[in-house]
């Protein structure tokens, strides 16, 4: 008979009748069809539960995890709001904890975010590391750092980000080169922070140029906050596709999206399309989201992220997308059956596609996998809890390790 590395048994498959085996052979999955005559070195029993392919967040500012404690109480208060001034207040209260960036302790931090990530089976992060005049290169360093630890297990994207603007803040344009030549993986930006419309084109434009050059993604903060004028999505749109990086841009936030009025909007999700560029929206850090289920029904690539976890814009998150997904079905109010579908695919196969990772559980693809302890998605997102079984690169992951590295006790 013949052999494979990993045979998970009697899986139920989002939208397919009966149980099917899945064979996992040199990180692929080799077949999947009910009762494979096959021997593994490791059998899954996944006994009617559901299988599917891993989670992904697009967006996470990983260097600030677990920052909260850092902060004076006053400045505790003043998590991201929908209006311009509570936006900027977050940014100047979590600017002041970069004084003190220290690669050391950002690694430790960090590292525990990632393995709770590995837990949740969310295999996939855009790691956003901040580079500034105060952050200087260490949380890029550590970051770094953290993604060749976890190489395997989670794949970290570190994203080079200049949190403070480029225009707005000089020896930021050289942090930047200086970030992509130390293995940064993607470009950020935040054009919408800068003080004129003009600034924020250069922005853009100095971010795909560093793109070009290093030729890698670009991920931009975009429009976070609730005033339409903020417009930095339409001049980051036309960028992309004028400098043909179809396929390899991501905006996030995007919340002026939702007070654009409908011919603005209509107009703009053309040029979203045609430069295929993806969202990401975070339900956490609302009250304003981007235009999600306009975007879907237009075909745009949307999908959901974590954004912070425990800092001065969000106090809890612990890299879970499910229940990522719980929070957005309420606020999005989408809860029929079909849609909590549709929010699944937001955090699996729609952020794969977001960041260029591609996650589908077909034959070919890579084995990145959860074997869920429930048995369809509307229990899965109830629940919200631990997979029973994660499996990156075709790899059974070590859960009581992660459990360890997340700080967590072993049950
Ligand atoms: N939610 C956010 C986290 C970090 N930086 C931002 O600009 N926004």
């Amino acid at each position: 008979m013949k052999r494979c590395d990993i045979l998970v048994r009697d899986a139920r498959l989002r939208g397919c009748a009966g149980l099917n085996d899945i064979a996992i052979c040199d990180g692929l999955i080799t077949a999947i069809a009910p009762s494979l005559a096959l021997t593994a070195e490791r059998i899954i029993e996944a006994d009617g539960r559901l299988v599917t392919e891993s989670f992904a967040n697009p967006h996470l500012h990983l260097c600030k995890v677990w920052t909260l404690t850092m902060m004076e109480d006053e400045a505790r208060q003043n998590y991201h709001g929908a209006t311009m001034e509570k936006a900027m207040a977050a940014i100047e209260v979590a600017s002041r904890v970069k004084e003190r960036y220290a690669e050391s302790w950002i690694v430790e931090n960090a590292r525990r975010a990632v393995a709770l990530a590995a837990l949740y089976g969310n295999l996939h992060i855009r790691a956003f590391a901040d580079v500034d005049g105060k952050a200087r290169l260490e949380g890029l360093n550590a970051l770094l750092k953290v993604r060749d630890e976890f190489r395997g297990i989670v794949d970290v994207q570190v994203v080079a980000f200049p949190q403070d603007g480029i225009l707005r803040e000089p020896g930021t344009r050289e942090l930047m080169r200086e970030a992509m030549i130390r293995g940064a993986d993607v470009v950020g930006g935040i054009p919408w922070i800068e003080y004129t419309d003009k600034a924020a084109a250069e922005h853009i434009s100095f971010c795909f140029d560093l793109a070009q050059e290093f030729d890698k993604d670009v991920s931009m903060l975009l429009d976070d906050a609730g005033d339409p004028g903020l417009r930095t999505l339409e001049t980051f749109a036309i960028e992309a596709a004028a400098r043909s990086w179809t396929g390899r841009t991501l905006a996030h936030h995007c919340r002026a999206m939702s007070q654009y009025p409908k011919p603005y909007l209509h107009r703009l999700i053309g040029t979203l399309l045609a430069a295929d560029i993806s969202i990401v929206s975070d339900p956490h850090t609302g009250p304003l989201h981007a235009c999600v289920q306009e975007l879907l029904a237009e075909k745009v690539n949307v999908c959901l992220g974590q954004d912070d976890i425990s800092d001065a814009y969000y106090p809890y998150g612990r890299n879970n997308m499910l229940e990522v997904v719980f929070l957005a079905s309420h606020l999005l109010w989408m809860m029929a059956r079909d849609e909590i579908e549709q929010l699944y695919d937001l955090v699996t196969v729609n952020a794969g596609k977001a960041i260029n990772v591609p996650l589908k559980l077909a034959v070919g693809s890579p084995a990145h996998m959860v074997v869920l302890s429930e048995r369809d998605v509307l229990e899965a997102v109830r629940f919200h809890s631990e997979p029973a079984c994660v499996i990156s690169h075709g790899r059974l992951v070590d859960l009581r390790q992660m459990r360890e590295l997340a700080g967590l006790r072993s049950v």
